[in-house]
Protein backbone atom coordinates (compact mmCIF):
# COMPACT_ATOMS: atom_id res chain seq x y z
CA UNK A 1 0.00 0.00 0.00
CA UNK A 2 0.99 3.54 -0.72
CA UNK A 3 -0.60 6.58 0.62
CA UNK A 4 -1.27 9.58 3.60
CA UNK A 5 -2.59 8.37 6.61
CA UNK A 6 -6.40 8.67 6.46
CA UNK A 7 -6.66 6.92 2.88
CA UNK A 8 -8.39 4.54 3.45
CA UNK A 9 -5.65 1.76 3.23
CA UNK A 10 -6.41 -0.20 6.12
CA UNK A 11 -9.91 -0.70 4.55
CA UNK A 12 -8.68 -1.88 1.22
CA UNK A 13 -6.42 -4.45 2.51
CA UNK A 14 -8.46 -5.79 4.90
CA UNK A 15 -11.18 -6.05 1.71
CA UNK A 16 -8.45 -7.21 -0.40
CA UNK A 17 -7.71 -9.65 1.90
CA UNK A 18 -11.30 -10.92 2.59
CA UNK A 19 -11.63 -10.89 -1.26
CA UNK A 20 -8.40 -13.04 -1.89
CA UNK A 21 -9.01 -15.25 1.27
CA UNK A 22 -12.37 -16.19 -0.15
CA UNK A 23 -11.70 -17.15 -3.87
CA UNK A 24 -9.09 -19.67 -1.58
CA UNK A 25 -6.11 -17.29 -2.41
CA UNK A 26 -3.73 -17.42 0.82
CA UNK A 27 -3.37 -14.05 1.90
CA UNK A 28 -2.27 -11.96 5.00
CA UNK A 29 -2.18 -8.09 5.76
CA UNK A 30 1.21 -6.89 7.53
CA UNK A 31 0.47 -3.76 9.29
CA UNK A 32 3.70 -1.53 9.91
CA UNK A 33 1.52 0.24 12.53
CA UNK A 34 1.37 -2.91 15.14
CA UNK A 35 4.65 -3.62 14.73
CA UNK A 36 5.51 0.34 15.59
CA UNK A 37 3.23 -0.03 18.80
CA UNK A 38 5.51 -2.91 20.38
CA UNK A 39 8.02 -0.25 21.14
CA UNK A 40 6.08 3.09 20.85
CA UNK A 41 2.41 2.39 21.53
CA UNK A 42 0.91 5.65 21.61
CA UNK A 43 3.11 8.15 19.85
CA UNK A 44 2.10 11.81 19.42
CA UNK A 45 2.81 13.81 15.94
CA UNK A 46 6.01 14.62 16.79
CA UNK A 47 7.24 11.39 16.62
CA UNK A 48 6.52 11.42 13.07
CA UNK A 49 8.19 14.54 11.82
CA UNK A 50 11.34 13.73 9.36
CA UNK A 51 13.02 15.97 10.99
CA UNK A 52 12.75 13.41 13.85
CA UNK A 53 16.33 11.42 13.77
CA UNK A 54 14.19 8.89 16.53
CA UNK A 55 11.08 8.59 15.64
CA UNK A 56 12.63 7.89 12.30
CA UNK A 57 15.12 5.21 13.10
CA UNK A 58 11.95 3.65 15.44
CA UNK A 59 9.92 3.25 12.07
CA UNK A 60 12.27 1.92 9.65
CA UNK A 61 13.18 -0.55 12.05
CA UNK A 62 8.97 -1.66 12.48
CA UNK A 63 8.68 -1.70 8.60
CA UNK A 64 12.11 -4.10 8.71
CA UNK A 65 10.65 -6.45 11.20
CA UNK A 66 7.54 -6.26 8.89
CA UNK A 67 8.69 -7.11 5.73
CA UNK A 68 11.05 -9.91 7.12
CA UNK A 69 7.81 -11.68 8.67
CA UNK A 70 6.20 -11.08 5.47
CA UNK A 71 9.18 -12.71 3.60
CA UNK A 72 9.23 -15.63 6.00
CA UNK A 73 5.59 -16.31 5.66
CA UNK A 74 5.88 -16.11 2.25
CA UNK A 75 8.56 -18.92 2.52
CA UNK A 76 7.51 -21.17 5.30
CA UNK A 77 3.63 -20.64 5.26
CA UNK A 78 3.60 -20.64 1.27
CA UNK A 79 1.54 -17.83 1.39
CA UNK A 80 0.84 -16.17 -2.08
CA UNK A 81 -0.51 -12.68 -1.40
CA UNK A 82 1.07 -10.36 1.36
CA UNK A 83 -0.24 -6.98 1.85
CA UNK A 84 2.23 -4.55 3.52
CA UNK A 85 -0.24 -1.46 4.88
CA UNK A 86 1.73 1.38 5.50
CA UNK A 87 2.70 4.74 4.30
CA UNK A 88 5.49 3.77 2.03
CA UNK A 89 5.73 7.55 1.10
CA UNK A 90 8.77 8.07 -0.35
CA UNK A 91 10.31 6.47 -3.11
CA UNK A 92 13.32 5.91 -1.50
CA UNK A 93 11.29 3.32 0.51
CA UNK A 94 9.59 2.01 -2.15
CA UNK A 95 12.64 0.65 -3.61
CA UNK A 96 13.82 -0.51 -0.65
CA UNK A 97 10.58 -3.05 -0.82
CA UNK A 98 10.66 -3.60 -4.21
CA UNK A 99 14.31 -4.96 -4.98
CA UNK A 100 14.24 -6.48 -1.22
CA UNK A 101 11.20 -8.62 -2.66
CA UNK A 102 12.60 -9.11 -5.67
CA UNK A 103 15.35 -10.54 -4.45
CA UNK A 104 13.07 -13.17 -2.81
CA UNK A 105 11.69 -13.74 -6.16
CA UNK A 106 8.42 -11.99 -5.25
CA UNK A 107 6.58 -9.62 -7.75
CA UNK A 108 5.59 -6.36 -6.23
CA UNK A 109 2.30 -4.53 -6.94
CA UNK A 110 2.37 -0.62 -5.70
CA UNK A 111 -1.64 0.21 -4.98
CA UNK A 112 -1.94 4.19 -4.13
CA UNK A 113 -4.61 5.68 -2.44
CA UNK A 114 -4.75 9.27 -2.91
CA UNK A 115 -7.39 11.64 -2.00
CA UNK A 116 -8.20 15.19 -1.81
CA UNK A 117 -11.93 15.26 -1.00
CA UNK A 118 -12.25 16.76 2.25
CA UNK A 119 -15.07 14.66 3.04
CA UNK A 120 -13.55 11.22 2.79
CA UNK A 121 -10.58 12.68 4.47
CA UNK A 122 -12.61 14.03 7.54
CA UNK A 123 -14.60 10.95 7.52
CA UNK A 124 -11.53 8.75 7.62
CA UNK A 125 -9.97 10.80 10.48
CA UNK A 126 -13.06 10.54 12.25
CA UNK A 127 -13.10 6.93 11.89
CA UNK A 128 -9.05 6.21 12.70
CA UNK A 129 -9.75 8.92 16.35
CA UNK A 130 -12.88 6.27 17.48
CA UNK A 131 -10.56 3.18 16.35
CA UNK A 132 -7.17 3.42 16.01
CA UNK A 133 -5.33 1.80 19.56
CA UNK A 134 -2.45 4.91 18.81
CA UNK A 135 -4.99 6.94 20.88
CA UNK A 136 -7.09 5.18 23.03
CA UNK A 137 -8.31 7.23 26.31
CA UNK A 138 -7.38 9.88 24.74
CA UNK A 139 -9.83 13.19 24.04
CA UNK A 140 -11.24 12.49 20.80
CA UNK A 141 -10.59 16.40 20.02
CA UNK A 142 -7.08 16.28 20.90
CA UNK A 143 -6.71 12.46 18.69
CA UNK A 144 -8.34 14.36 15.82
CA UNK A 145 -6.27 17.18 15.86
CA UNK A 146 -3.01 15.20 16.87
CA UNK A 147 -3.77 12.98 13.82
CA UNK A 148 -4.07 16.11 11.64
CA UNK A 149 -0.64 16.94 12.90
CA UNK A 150 0.80 13.69 11.89
CA UNK A 151 -0.72 13.55 8.25
CA UNK A 152 1.01 17.30 7.93
CA UNK A 153 4.57 15.45 8.49
CA UNK A 154 3.58 12.52 6.33
CA UNK A 155 2.97 15.37 3.62
CA UNK A 156 6.24 17.15 3.95
CA UNK A 157 8.19 14.12 2.10
CA UNK A 158 5.48 12.18 0.74
CA UNK A 159 5.76 11.47 -3.14
CA UNK A 160 3.22 10.23 -5.28
CA UNK A 161 4.07 7.46 -7.56
CA UNK A 162 5.02 9.21 -10.89
CA UNK A 163 6.85 8.71 -14.34
CA UNK A 164 10.58 7.66 -12.03
CA UNK A 165 8.87 4.93 -11.39
CA UNK A 166 6.99 3.27 -14.04
CA UNK A 167 9.00 -0.04 -14.31
CA UNK A 168 6.97 -1.08 -11.71
CA UNK A 169 3.20 -2.53 -11.52
CA UNK A 170 1.20 -0.43 -9.85
CA UNK A 171 -2.35 1.15 -9.56
CA UNK A 172 -3.05 4.49 -8.46
CA UNK A 173 -6.89 4.55 -7.29
CA UNK A 174 -7.51 8.40 -7.16
CA UNK A 175 -10.73 9.81 -4.53
CA UNK A 176 -11.85 6.15 -3.76
CA UNK A 177 -11.46 4.75 -7.62
CA UNK A 178 -13.03 7.73 -9.12
CA UNK A 179 -10.05 8.25 -11.62
CA UNK A 180 -7.79 4.77 -11.39
CA UNK A 181 -4.23 4.45 -13.27
CA UNK A 182 -2.63 1.61 -14.15
CA UNK A 183 0.54 0.40 -14.65
CA UNK A 184 2.32 -2.44 -16.12
CA UNK A 185 0.26 -5.14 -14.94
CA UNK A 186 1.30 -8.90 -16.02
CA UNK A 187 -0.66 -11.51 -15.06
CA UNK A 188 -3.95 -12.69 -14.07
CA UNK A 189 -4.29 -12.51 -10.17
CA UNK A 190 -2.93 -8.87 -10.56
CA UNK A 191 -5.46 -8.07 -13.14
CA UNK A 192 -8.63 -9.70 -11.01
CA UNK A 193 -7.06 -7.56 -8.00
CA UNK A 194 -6.87 -4.20 -9.53
CA UNK A 195 -10.44 -5.31 -11.02
CA UNK A 196 -11.67 -6.05 -7.37
CA UNK A 197 -10.33 -2.75 -5.96
CA UNK A 198 -11.66 -0.15 -9.18
CA UNK A 199 -15.22 -1.73 -8.20
CA UNK A 200 -15.05 -0.69 -4.24
CA UNK A 201 -16.85 2.50 -3.10
CA UNK A 202 -17.21 3.90 0.62
CA UNK A 203 -21.13 5.17 0.01
CA UNK A 204 -22.96 3.86 3.08
CA UNK A 205 -25.46 1.09 2.18
CA UNK A 206 -27.15 -2.52 2.85
CA UNK A 207 -27.35 -5.71 1.71
CA UNK A 208 -30.47 -7.94 2.43
CA UNK A 209 -30.12 -11.30 2.23
CA UNK A 210 -33.24 -13.87 2.44
CA UNK A 211 -33.47 -17.09 1.29
CA UNK A 212 -36.51 -18.07 -1.12
CA UNK A 213 -40.47 -18.37 0.96
CA UNK A 214 -41.03 -22.46 1.84
CA UNK A 215 -41.16 -24.69 -1.80
CA UNK A 216 -42.89 -27.90 -2.35
CA UNK A 217 -39.22 -29.42 -2.32
CA UNK A 218 -38.41 -28.26 1.12
CA UNK A 219 -42.15 -29.41 2.53
CA UNK A 220 -40.82 -33.28 1.43
CA UNK A 221 -37.15 -32.50 2.18
CA UNK A 222 -36.38 -32.65 -1.43
CA UNK A 223 -33.10 -31.04 -2.66
CA UNK A 224 -32.55 -29.10 -5.96
CA UNK A 225 -35.35 -29.39 -8.70
CA UNK A 226 -37.15 -25.99 -9.45
CA UNK A 227 -40.40 -26.45 -7.38
CA UNK A 228 -43.11 -23.79 -6.48
CA UNK A 229 -43.41 -22.50 -3.30
CA UNK A 230 -46.01 -24.06 -0.68
CA UNK A 231 -48.83 -22.22 0.67
CA UNK A 232 -46.26 -20.74 3.39
CA UNK A 233 -43.84 -19.82 1.03
CA UNK A 234 -45.94 -17.91 -0.68
CA UNK A 235 -47.51 -16.21 2.50
CA UNK A 236 -43.81 -15.42 3.37
CA UNK A 237 -43.75 -13.81 -0.11
CA UNK A 238 -46.35 -11.20 0.51
CA UNK A 239 -44.83 -10.52 4.21
CA UNK A 240 -41.24 -9.65 2.46
CA UNK A 241 -42.32 -6.32 1.66
CA UNK A 242 -43.33 -4.92 5.19
CA UNK A 243 -40.36 -7.17 6.52
CA UNK A 244 -37.91 -5.45 4.31
CA UNK A 245 -39.24 -1.92 5.74
CA UNK A 246 -39.35 -3.13 9.12
CA UNK A 247 -35.35 -3.78 8.67
CA UNK A 248 -35.14 -0.12 8.11
CA UNK A 249 -34.87 1.24 4.98
CA UNK A 250 -33.13 4.38 4.63
CA UNK A 251 -34.73 7.43 2.98
CA UNK A 252 -34.92 7.88 -0.93
CA UNK A 253 -33.19 4.58 -0.63
CA UNK A 254 -33.09 2.80 -4.43
CA UNK A 255 -33.29 -0.71 -3.96
CA UNK A 256 -32.41 -3.08 -6.55
CA UNK A 257 -33.72 -6.84 -6.27
CA UNK A 258 -32.11 -10.07 -7.10
CA UNK A 259 -33.10 -13.32 -7.72
CA UNK A 260 -31.77 -16.58 -9.11
CA UNK A 261 -33.39 -18.12 -12.08
CA UNK A 262 -35.19 -20.45 -10.69
CA UNK A 263 -39.31 -19.99 -10.05
CA UNK A 264 -39.29 -20.47 -6.15
CA UNK A 265 -36.76 -16.94 -5.76
CA UNK A 266 -38.68 -14.96 -8.39
CA UNK A 267 -42.13 -15.94 -6.86
CA UNK A 268 -40.79 -15.24 -3.49
CA UNK A 269 -39.81 -11.43 -4.89
CA UNK A 270 -42.73 -11.06 -7.15
CA UNK A 271 -45.14 -9.09 -4.34
CA UNK A 272 -41.89 -6.99 -3.71
CA UNK A 273 -41.49 -6.27 -6.79
CA UNK A 274 -45.09 -5.25 -7.37
CA UNK A 275 -45.28 -3.26 -4.23
CA UNK A 276 -42.88 -1.25 -4.58
CA UNK A 277 -41.43 -1.03 -8.04
CA UNK A 278 -37.90 -1.87 -7.48
CA UNK A 279 -35.77 -2.81 -10.84
CA UNK A 280 -35.72 -6.59 -10.59
CA UNK A 281 -32.86 -8.35 -12.25
CA UNK A 282 -32.53 -12.42 -12.54
CA UNK A 283 -29.07 -14.59 -12.39
CA UNK A 284 -28.08 -17.76 -13.65
CA UNK A 285 -24.63 -17.38 -10.95
CA UNK A 286 -27.67 -16.89 -8.30
CA UNK A 287 -29.18 -20.32 -9.15
CA UNK A 288 -28.90 -23.23 -6.20
CA UNK A 289 -25.73 -25.49 -6.03
CA UNK A 290 -26.12 -28.29 -8.77
CA UNK A 291 -26.38 -31.52 -6.93
CA UNK A 292 -25.87 -33.73 -10.18
CA UNK A 293 -27.52 -36.74 -9.72
CA UNK A 294 -29.12 -36.51 -6.30
CA UNK A 295 -31.30 -33.91 -7.95
CA UNK A 296 -35.07 -34.16 -6.48
CA UNK A 297 -33.86 -36.83 -4.30
CA UNK A 298 -33.99 -36.52 0.24
CA UNK A 299 -30.87 -36.59 1.73
CA UNK A 300 -32.23 -39.87 3.39
CA UNK A 301 -32.29 -41.09 -0.43
CA UNK A 302 -28.80 -39.76 -1.02
CA UNK A 303 -27.45 -41.56 2.18
CA UNK A 304 -29.30 -44.75 0.92
CA UNK A 305 -28.41 -44.72 -2.56
CA UNK A 306 -24.92 -43.46 -2.45
CA UNK A 307 -23.58 -44.07 0.90
CA UNK A 308 -19.77 -43.34 0.22
CA UNK A 309 -20.77 -40.17 -1.27
CA UNK A 310 -23.09 -38.98 1.61
CA UNK A 311 -19.78 -39.89 3.98
CA UNK A 312 -17.61 -37.86 1.87
CA UNK A 313 -19.71 -34.89 1.72
CA UNK A 314 -19.98 -34.55 5.28
CA UNK A 315 -15.96 -35.44 5.55
CA UNK A 316 -15.28 -31.87 3.54
CA UNK A 317 -18.19 -30.12 2.44
CA UNK A 318 -16.63 -27.39 0.93
CA UNK A 319 -14.79 -29.06 -1.53
CA UNK A 320 -17.06 -32.30 -2.31
CA UNK A 321 -18.33 -32.07 -5.93
CA UNK A 322 -21.63 -33.76 -6.53
CA UNK A 323 -21.52 -36.43 -9.33
CA UNK A 324 -22.29 -34.62 -11.89
CA UNK A 325 -23.24 -31.39 -10.20
CA UNK A 326 -20.65 -28.79 -7.97
CA UNK A 327 -19.44 -28.10 -4.54
CA UNK A 328 -19.05 -25.51 -2.42
CA UNK A 329 -15.91 -24.38 -4.16
CA UNK A 330 -17.13 -24.55 -7.46
CA UNK A 331 -20.32 -22.10 -6.69
CA UNK A 332 -18.07 -19.90 -4.97
CA UNK A 333 -15.92 -19.52 -8.05
CA UNK A 334 -19.34 -18.79 -10.09
CA UNK A 335 -20.28 -15.65 -7.72
CA UNK A 336 -17.47 -14.18 -8.25
CA UNK A 337 -18.78 -11.78 -10.46
CA UNK A 338 -21.78 -11.25 -8.24
CA UNK A 339 -20.00 -10.03 -5.34
CA UNK A 340 -17.72 -7.89 -7.93
CA UNK A 341 -21.51 -6.60 -9.17
CA UNK A 342 -22.22 -6.18 -5.31
CA UNK A 343 -19.25 -4.18 -4.60
CA UNK A 344 -20.16 -1.92 -7.29
CA UNK A 345 -23.86 -1.64 -6.37
CA UNK A 346 -25.22 0.42 -3.40
CA UNK A 347 -28.65 -1.39 -2.16
CA UNK A 348 -29.48 -4.39 -2.94
CA UNK A 349 -31.34 -7.53 -1.57
CA UNK A 350 -30.87 -10.64 -2.89
CA UNK A 351 -33.35 -13.78 -2.90
CA UNK A 352 -31.50 -16.61 -3.49
CA UNK A 353 -30.67 -20.23 -2.07
CA UNK A 354 -29.51 -21.86 0.97
CA UNK A 355 -25.93 -22.97 -0.46
CA UNK A 356 -25.66 -19.07 -2.40
CA UNK A 357 -26.73 -17.92 0.57
CA UNK A 358 -24.09 -19.21 2.68
CA UNK A 359 -21.87 -18.31 0.25
CA UNK A 360 -22.13 -14.86 0.02
CA UNK A 361 -22.96 -14.54 3.93
CA UNK A 362 -18.73 -15.81 3.93
CA UNK A 363 -17.51 -13.64 1.74
CA UNK A 364 -19.01 -10.60 3.84
CA UNK A 365 -18.59 -12.16 7.63
CA UNK A 366 -15.28 -13.47 6.78
CA UNK A 367 -16.43 -17.41 7.46
CA UNK A 368 -13.57 -20.10 7.00
CA UNK A 369 -14.56 -22.71 4.13
CA UNK A 370 -14.81 -25.43 6.59
CA UNK A 371 -17.57 -23.49 8.75
CA UNK A 372 -19.46 -22.01 5.95
CA UNK A 373 -21.17 -24.93 4.18
CA UNK A 374 -22.67 -26.17 7.72
CA UNK A 375 -24.42 -22.48 8.80
CA UNK A 376 -27.61 -22.11 9.19
CA UNK A 377 -29.77 -20.36 7.34
CA UNK A 378 -33.49 -20.66 9.00
CA UNK A 379 -35.96 -19.98 6.16
CA UNK A 380 -38.35 -17.21 6.23
CA UNK A 381 -35.67 -15.04 7.73
CA UNK A 382 -34.46 -11.84 6.39
CA UNK A 383 -31.05 -10.89 6.96
CA UNK A 384 -29.48 -7.34 6.85
CA UNK A 385 -25.89 -7.04 6.53
CA UNK A 386 -24.14 -2.86 6.52
CA UNK A 387 -20.59 -3.05 5.76
CA UNK A 388 -18.75 -0.94 7.80
CA UNK A 389 -14.89 0.27 7.72
CA UNK A 390 -13.79 -2.25 10.05
CA UNK A 391 -16.35 -5.43 9.23
CA UNK A 392 -20.15 -6.08 8.77
CA UNK A 393 -23.27 -5.68 10.75
CA UNK A 394 -25.71 -8.16 10.82
CA UNK A 395 -29.56 -8.11 11.92
CA UNK A 396 -31.66 -10.96 11.38
CA UNK A 397 -35.34 -10.33 10.90
CA UNK A 398 -37.81 -13.42 11.27
CA UNK A 399 -41.40 -13.36 9.89
CA UNK A 400 -43.65 -15.00 11.66
CA UNK A 401 -44.71 -17.84 9.32
CA UNK A 402 -43.54 -21.19 10.26
CA UNK A 403 -41.16 -23.55 7.80
CA UNK A 404 -39.60 -26.97 7.84
CA UNK A 405 -36.19 -26.62 8.65
CA UNK A 406 -33.52 -27.86 5.42
CA UNK A 407 -30.72 -27.68 7.89
CA UNK A 408 -29.05 -31.37 8.35
CA UNK A 409 -26.50 -31.48 10.95
CA UNK A 410 -23.36 -33.11 9.88
CA UNK A 411 -23.47 -37.00 10.54
CA UNK A 412 -27.16 -37.27 10.14
CA UNK A 413 -29.32 -37.87 7.82
CA UNK A 414 -32.42 -36.88 10.12
CA UNK A 415 -35.58 -36.24 8.24
CA UNK A 416 -36.59 -32.46 8.03
CA UNK A 417 -38.39 -30.52 11.22
CA UNK A 418 -40.47 -28.06 11.20
CA UNK A 419 -39.17 -25.14 12.15
CA UNK A 420 -41.46 -23.44 15.23
CA UNK A 421 -42.37 -20.20 14.14
CA UNK A 422 -40.40 -16.78 16.16
CA UNK A 423 -37.95 -19.00 16.62
CA UNK A 424 -34.62 -16.95 15.90
O1 LIG B 1 -25.45 -27.93 1.08
P1 LIG B 1 -26.70 -28.33 1.81
O2 LIG B 1 -26.61 -28.14 3.29
O3 LIG B 1 -27.14 -29.69 1.41
O4 LIG B 1 -27.78 -27.23 1.35
C1 LIG B 1 -28.09 -27.06 -0.01
C2 LIG B 1 -29.48 -27.56 -0.25
O5 LIG B 1 -30.41 -26.63 0.26
C3 LIG B 1 -31.66 -26.70 -0.50
C4 LIG B 1 -32.78 -27.05 0.43
O6 LIG B 1 -32.57 -28.26 1.09
O7 LIG B 1 -31.76 -25.44 -1.11
P2 LIG B 1 -33.01 -24.45 -1.45
O8 LIG B 1 -32.79 -23.32 -0.51
O9 LIG B 1 -32.91 -24.04 -2.87
O10 LIG B 1 -34.29 -25.15 -1.21
C5 LIG B 1 -31.37 -27.74 -1.59
O11 LIG B 1 -32.00 -27.50 -2.80
C6 LIG B 1 -29.86 -27.70 -1.70
O12 LIG B 1 -29.27 -28.81 -2.31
Amino acid sequence: MVGLPARGKSLISGKAMRYLAWVGIPARVFNVGTYRRQDTPHPNAAFFDPANKEGEKARRAAAEAAVSDMLRWFKEKNGTVAILDATNSTKARRRWIYETCKNAGIDTLFVESVCDNEEIIMHNILEVKTTSPDYVGLDPEVAAQDFRNRIRNYEKVYETIDEDEKQYTYVKLINVSSTVIINQIKDYLSSRLVYYLQNLHIKPRSIWLSRHGESEFNLTGKIGGDSNLSPRGEAYARALPALLKQSGIPKNAKITIWTSTLKRTIQTARHLAAETGYEKLEWKALDELDSGVCDSLTYEQIAERYPEDFAARDEDKYNYRYRGGESYRDVVIRLEPIIMELERSENVIIVTHQAVLRCIYAYFLNLPQDQSPWMQVPLHTLMKLTPRAYGTEEQRYKANIPAVSTWRAKGTSAKHQEYPAGLK
